[in-house]
């Protein structure tokens, strides 16, 4: 049997960084610009980028109700950072009527981190990874309500944001508030294949 082919979102945001972990980790990938390209997907990574261009783009490449179904059949999906905003169910500092895909019952808020830190980097414990994850967060959400069903795999460890929450699973929905894809470590991508591969 072969194995899953795990799509990249890939209307906006970095898709590349994304489809180059996944190929590490040897599983077949495939960007999604069309419908038809996401039903030959698995399960599926929303890239980090801008979530209200993101969501606007899917409507207009006739992605987001399909999108939106596959979630709801219990589709794996990964998303980091506008992914994780994709993901949500409410949003926090969203642009006036900014369209979610859903299916997270989490509350983000839209670039939480503010100014002064609106782009840094820090090691944060990350749960069932031995050792720290080097995170790189740009503009990020963070996780500000999460519903019963949600565990949080990963809150910011030091300085303003210290117990902030960013990471999340809620069963097929893996989400981060910052970008894993961004480097070389592959162990969260790997936690979401091998999650797609036992099916
Ligand atoms: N790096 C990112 O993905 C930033 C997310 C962006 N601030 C948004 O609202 O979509």
């Amino acid at each position: 049997m072969p194995g899953p082919t795990v799509g990249v979102f890939a209307l906006q945001g970095d898709v590349r960084e994304h489809l180059h972990a996944l190929g590490e980790l040897g599983v077949a990938t495939l960007g999604v610009r069309r419908p038809e390209e996401l039903a030959a997907c698995d399960a599926l990574v929303l890239p980090g980028g801008e979530s209200t261009t993101m969501s606007k783009l899917a409507v207009t490449f006739g992605l987001l109700d399909p999108l939106r179904a596959r979630i709801k059949e219990g589709m794996p999906v990964f998303g980091t950072c506008a992914g994780m905003i994709l993901l949500a169910d409410h949003v926090r500092d969203g642009i006036e009527g900014q369209q979610t895909l859903g299916g997270l019952d989490v509350t983000v808020r839209r670039n939480a981190f503010g100014r002064q830190v609106d782009s840094f980097e820090d090691d944060v414990e990350f749960a069932g990874l031995d050792e720290t994850v080097h995170a790189v967060f740009i503009r990020a959400p963070w996780v500000e309500e999460v519903g019963e069903g949600v565990d949080v795999l990963a809150r910011v460890g030091h300085g303003p944001a210290e117990g902030r929450i960013v990471a999340v699973r809620q069963g097929p929905l893996l989400a981060t508030s910052f970008h894993p894809e961004v480097g070389r470590d592959t162990r969260i991508h790997r936690l979401f294949v091998d999650q797609v591969r036992a099916g």
